[in-house]
Parts: structure tokens; C-alpha cells; sequence
């Protein structure tokens, strides 16, 4: 009956990837960013969970090269672009990410959630490090495999717990100077008030660089309100953004 069991298990799992999870559902989805988010974060990860074994760090472990933090970049947006989604900031977004970091000089930068970038942390001058915090326990133990595969170490210092508890213990634990690029990306809930958090903490200054994630989608009103400013000649409000072309 085992054996019956996982044939079956096999055959639904191969079919569910091939028909559904590449097929016409995800092509729909593709550009509908609420309901791309509801299929690949609750629904086909948990039908995916219960059903195959293997976890991704593994799938991404056999395709990485060890202290070689590009080639794990790479299988892990692989992976997740034709295997199975997740929550990364991808390949488009990470290629801003990169532009935005080589304006770093010399402090350091501050990260949420252990992922991807932090494997940006090799292109990082000497000096400067990334703090990054998760308080899944499981994902942060992930993220301390991935970042040991790729070799660093030193230079990402990690942070099992919330972003509210740990913002204030930043500076004596850390030795943590003003930040010159805080990347947000965590629950959208928490962008304002813990930006409002850094900043009493005397952890960004002017000219400190936001880069928020996912501001539309899900989306982040109270903290795109917090930069808001007016229609010209009256109260209705509107935004005045503010971009840094990067050569694209
Ligand atoms: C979108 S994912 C981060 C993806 C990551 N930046 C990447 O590019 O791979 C958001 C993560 O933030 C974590 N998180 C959410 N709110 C948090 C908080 N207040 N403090 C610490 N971690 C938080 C979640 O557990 C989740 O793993
Ligand atoms: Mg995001």
C-alpha cells in the first residue's frame, strides 16, 4: 500500500508541476500581482509542501558552488522562477539593489530579513558590513546555511528576532553607525514604524538611502503617505518622488 501510495503521490506531484504550476493558471496570474501573490504563496506552496519532500535550500544546494556566492544567487532565482515561487526580492529588482549598494563607502548597511542580497555582500569595499534581521527561526537558520555556502561570513551579521525589539540594541550590540542604505522588505505593516524607529535611534540621517520593496503590491500607504506632500494649490494629497537613475 506504501509503495501504491507513493506512485500516486509521484504521478499527482509531476503532473501539478508540469500542468498546473507551468501551465495557463501562472501565465494568468503573471500580471496580477494580488493574485499572483494568493495562488504562489498560500496556494501552491502549501499543496507543494505537503506533497514533495525536498526543501528548497537543499534543491539550491545541489546546483550552487560552494564560496561562490553568484552561483548561489543564480540557482536560487533560477529555482524560484521555474520551480517553485518565493518571496526573494528576483533578479530585476536585485539588479537595483546592486546599483543602489556600490554607492556605499564605508558604514554599513542594514538589511530585513536574511535573503538573496545579503549574497550582494561580496561586492561590498572592506569596512562595510550588512545587519540583517529575521525572526522566523527557521528561515533565519536557512539564511545562515546559504550565507556559509557563499563564503560570508564576516561580512553579514545576522539577527535571530523582530525588527522592533532589535532596532534600539543595534548600536551597542553592533556598533552600528548611522546606515547609508536601509533596505525594507519585510512585513509592509512595520515599514513606518520602524522607519520612525531608525530614525529616533539616530540610525538614519539625511541622505541615508530608503529602498522599500513591494510599496504597491502588497503595498504600503501609510508609509507612502509619510513622504506625501500635496496637489499643487490645495490640500489633496500626491507624492513628489524622487528617483536616482541608474543607467537603465
Ligand atoms: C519578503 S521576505 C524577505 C525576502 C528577502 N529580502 C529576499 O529578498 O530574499 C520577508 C521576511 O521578513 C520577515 N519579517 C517580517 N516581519 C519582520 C519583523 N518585524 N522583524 C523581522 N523579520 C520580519 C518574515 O519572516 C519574512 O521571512
Ligand atoms: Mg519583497
Amino acid at each position: 500500500r506504501r509503495i501504491c501510495l507513493s506512485v500516486i503521490c509521484y504521478i499527482v506531484n509531476t503532473l501539478f508541476i508540469s500542468l498546473v504550476l507551468k501551465g495557463v493558471i501562472p501565465t494568468a496570474m503573471q500580471y496580477h500581482g494580488r493574485l499572483a501573490l494568493l495562488w504562489h504563496d498560500v496556494i501552491v506552496e502549501r499543496v507543494l509542501d505537503t506533497l514533495t519532500r525536498t526543501s528548497r535550500p537543499q534543491a539550491v544546494q545541489r546546483k550552487a558552488a560552494v564560496v561562490d556566492p553568484q552561483s548561489v544567487i543564480t540557482a536560487i532565482d533560477h529555482f524560484c522562477k521555474h520551480r517553485e515561487w518565493a518571496m526573494n526580492v528576483g533578479e530585476e529588482k536585485g539588479a537595483v539593489w546592486i546599483k543602489c549598494s556600490f554607492k556605499i563607502k564605508s558604514n554599513q548597511i542594514y538589511l530585513y530579513s536574511p535573503s538573496v542580497l545579503e549574497l550582494v555582500a561580496r561586492l561590498l569595499p572592506p569596512g562595510v558590513s550588512v545587519i540583517t534581521l529575521e525572526f522566523n527561526p527557521d528561515y533565519s537558520d536557512t539564511a545562515r546555511q546559504v550565507i556559509r555556502w557563499s563564503g560570508l561570513e564576516e561580512k553579514v551579521q545576522q539577527v535571530e528576532g523582530a525588527s522592533g525589539t532589535w532596532i534600539p540594541r543595534l548600536k551597542e550590540h553592533f556598533g552600528a553607525q548611522v546606515f547609508d542604505l536601509v533596505f525594507l522588505d519585510h512585513w509592509k505593516d512595520r515599514y513606518l514604524p520602524d522607519t520612525k524607529l531608525l530614525k529616533e535611534c539616530g540610525l538614519i540621517q539625511k541622505g541615508t538611502v530608503m529602498l522599500a520593496d513591494n510599496v504597491i503590491c502588497p503595498g504600503t500607504p501609510d508609509y507612502l503617505h509619510y513622504y506625501r506632500s500635496h496637489l499643487e494649490y490645495t490640500k489633496a494629497e500626491n507624492v513628489l518622488g524622487k528617483s536616482v537613475f541608474l543607467g537603465y
